[in-house]
């Protein structure tokens, strides 16, 4: 049976997301269901202000969590045969996440490394970026937003190592509950042959180059 674990090296079935069973965006539903929270607040959605919206709030969250209806695989089509199999490191690919728990986002930025595989397999550099929001783009949590990165790679270019950081600071930490403006946090993802000392080394200290 296939289980949602994360056990260290064990890698997600990324090709084998049930995407198909997510039905479309249902416009009218979530209309009504914004109406429904405005009138629940003590608002009148019928006001002049607020009369789109419900329809606006609609279409902004279907595009904030588009990446429901994407996989990894609509992304990382472009590859080539370069023969390099060295370290490939995009640093600082600003992320805008939801927090599954609040509905409300985390933002901060994705620093992503791979080993392509000894074909020499590299990826489009801004499929990385693109990788990020397809993950992104959905109700999340930032650890499984960074191991899922971490396993697309490693399943899709079947790189021989990725390194995934991602610090974020999370709006729900922010502007209510604990309120603490600044907080970051950052989680990571290592698999393959990143897990060898040297070279997970030469990939953190390329990343931490870029912090303040
Ligand atoms: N591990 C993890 N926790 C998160 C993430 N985003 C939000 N959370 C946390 O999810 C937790 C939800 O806690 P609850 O006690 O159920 O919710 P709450 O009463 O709104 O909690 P407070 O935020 O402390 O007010 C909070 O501690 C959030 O900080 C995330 O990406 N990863
Ligand atoms: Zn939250």
């Amino acid at each position: 049976m296939q289980t949602d674990g994360h056990a260290s090296g064990e890698i997600t079935r990324i090709t084998q997301e049930p995407r198909d069973n997510i039905p479309e965006f249902d416009q009218p539903r979530a209309e009504a269901a914004v109406r429904e929270l405005l009138f629940a607040v003590g608002e009148d959605p019928d006001r002049e202000g607020l009369r789109d919206t419900p329809a606006r709030v609609a279409r902004a969250y279907k595009e904030l969590l588009s990446g429901m209806r994407l996989g990894a695989e609509d992304v990382l089509t472009t590859t080539f045969d370069l023969g390099h199999d060295e370290l490939i490191l995009v640093r600082d690919i600003e992320l805008w996440s939801m927090c599954e728990h609040h509905l409300v986002p985390f933002t901060g930025v994705a620093h992503i490394g791979y080993i392509p595989n000894d074909n020499g397999r590299i990826t489009g550099l801004s499929k990385l970026a693109r990788l990020v929001d397809v993950y992104a783009k959905r109700p999340q949590v930032q650890e499984r937003l960074t191991t899922q990165v971490a396993d697309a790679l490693m399943e899709i270019l079947e790189a021989q190592g990725a390194i995934v950081v991602i610090e974020a600071e999370h709006l729900c930490m922010t502007m209510r509950g604990v309120k603490k403006p600044g907080a970051k946090t950052i989680t990571s993802a290592i698999r393959g042959s990143m897990h060898r000392a040297a070279t997970r080394q030469e990939a953190m200290s390329l990343i931490m180059r870029g912090t303040r």
